[in-house]
Formats: C-alpha cells, structure tokens, sequence
C-alpha cells in the first residue's frame, strides 16, 4: 500500500526560516533523505544547507547553540523523547516520509560466513531477522550510531554485512544480498523555543 508523504505543520511555515538542517550522518543515512525533503518544501531555496552529525545528540547540541535552526529527527529513534522534554526546544511539525530501501548487504567478492557478524543501527535491528536469507544466521550483531556507520563497518572488514539503505550501500561499495524495503516513518522537526521577553 502506498501512501503519500504529508505534513503536521506547527510553526514550520510561520516559525523561523529553515536556514540549516542538522541530522544524523554521515552522508547516505535516511536521515539526511528526510532533511533534503525538508529543504525541498520548507528550505530558505538555494542548494540544501545540511549538517549531518554523528549521533542526533551532537544535532541537539548544534541546534542549542544556533550552529542550524532546525532539526529532523526519526520517531523510531530511542532518545526522541529528550528532544520532545527539553523546554529550551519546540516541536515544530511532523512529517510521514518512507526512507530510503533498507536491505543486507556485502562487500562484493568477500566470502560471507554461514554465521555472520552484521552491523546496524539499533533501530531497524528487527529488519535483519525479516531480510536475512535462509542460508545464513547472526553470529553477531555490532550495533551502530547510523546506518552508514553499519556500512561502514561492512566495508573496513568489522563485519561480514550491514543492515543499511541504498545511498549509503551505494557510497560504501557494498552489494544487498537480501531484499530490499523501505520502513514507513513519522520525522519530527525542532526549532530553538522562543524565548519570552
Ligand atoms: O541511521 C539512519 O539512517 C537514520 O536516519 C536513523 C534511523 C533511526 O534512528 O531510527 C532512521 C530510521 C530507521 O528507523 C532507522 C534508523
């Protein structure tokens, strides 16, 4: 089924201009598709002004101390709940936008043990169960800060595959050897609080 992308609009149009995003990186996360969709409607115009940090915390930070004025962040994230309690920030509109394909994926040419290591993003971790071909198991699963950060352990040889999407398979060199999907996904966007004068 499909449905289309579609905003809940707080103060995004009316708040501050979306000058500069900051998101999860590095580049090829869903994350950073979520914020060039961000930009395409609500952005100041001119190329995408994106920042993409390592963790959504380091993002906080940026957005606390004025270095971007918004922030996107994925309702599947564990800790969203520290940006929706900080009254230093204000929830300002919501967005539902399919990510990128997620599938299993290799370094092409590199023997895959019947027991794999396999690197993800806590996340999705449930989508390596769902798309893991039979032929093979979890020896482990090495927990990563973003799901290019998974394909990146993938391709330096930490693990035998990585949970990841296809921007980042692509930017790493790596090969799905799974089925591919995208996870439906509501994003949540903040601003600094206004503050009372
Ligand atoms: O790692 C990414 O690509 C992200 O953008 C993060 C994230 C998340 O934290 O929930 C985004 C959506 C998916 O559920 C999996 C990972």
């Amino acid at each position: 089924m499909t449905q289309a992308a579609g905003w809940i609009d707080t103060v995004l149009t009316a708040g501050p201009a979306v000058e500069t995003i900051g998101t999860l990186g590095p580049a090829g996360t869903s994350s950073e598709q979520a914020a060039l969709y961000l930009w395409a409607d609500h952005g100041r115009g001119g190329p995408p002004d994106i920042a993409l940090y390592d963790t959504y915390e380091e993002a906080g930070t940026a957005l606390r101390t004025g270095a971007v004025s918004h922030v996107v962040l994925a309702n599947a994230y564990a800790a969203v709940h520290s940006f929706y309690m900080d009254p230093s920030l204000q929830f300002a509109g919501a967005f539902l936008f399919d990510t990128p394909l997620y599938g299993i994926a290799g370094s092409p040419g590199r023997r895959i043990p019947d027991k794999a290591r396999i690197a993800t993003h806590p996340a999705p971790v449930a989508l390596v169960e769902e798309l893991l071909p039979k032929q093979y198991s979890v020896a482990e699963i090495r927990y990563a800060t973003s799901t290019s950060a998974a394909a990146e352990q993938a391709r330096r040889g930490e693990t035998d595959l990585a949970l990841t999407t296809l921007p980042a398979a692509k930017a790493n060199e790596l090969e799905f050897i799974s089925r591919t999907r995208p996870i439906r996904m509501l994003w949540s966007v903040f601003t600094l609080a206004a503050t009372e004068s």
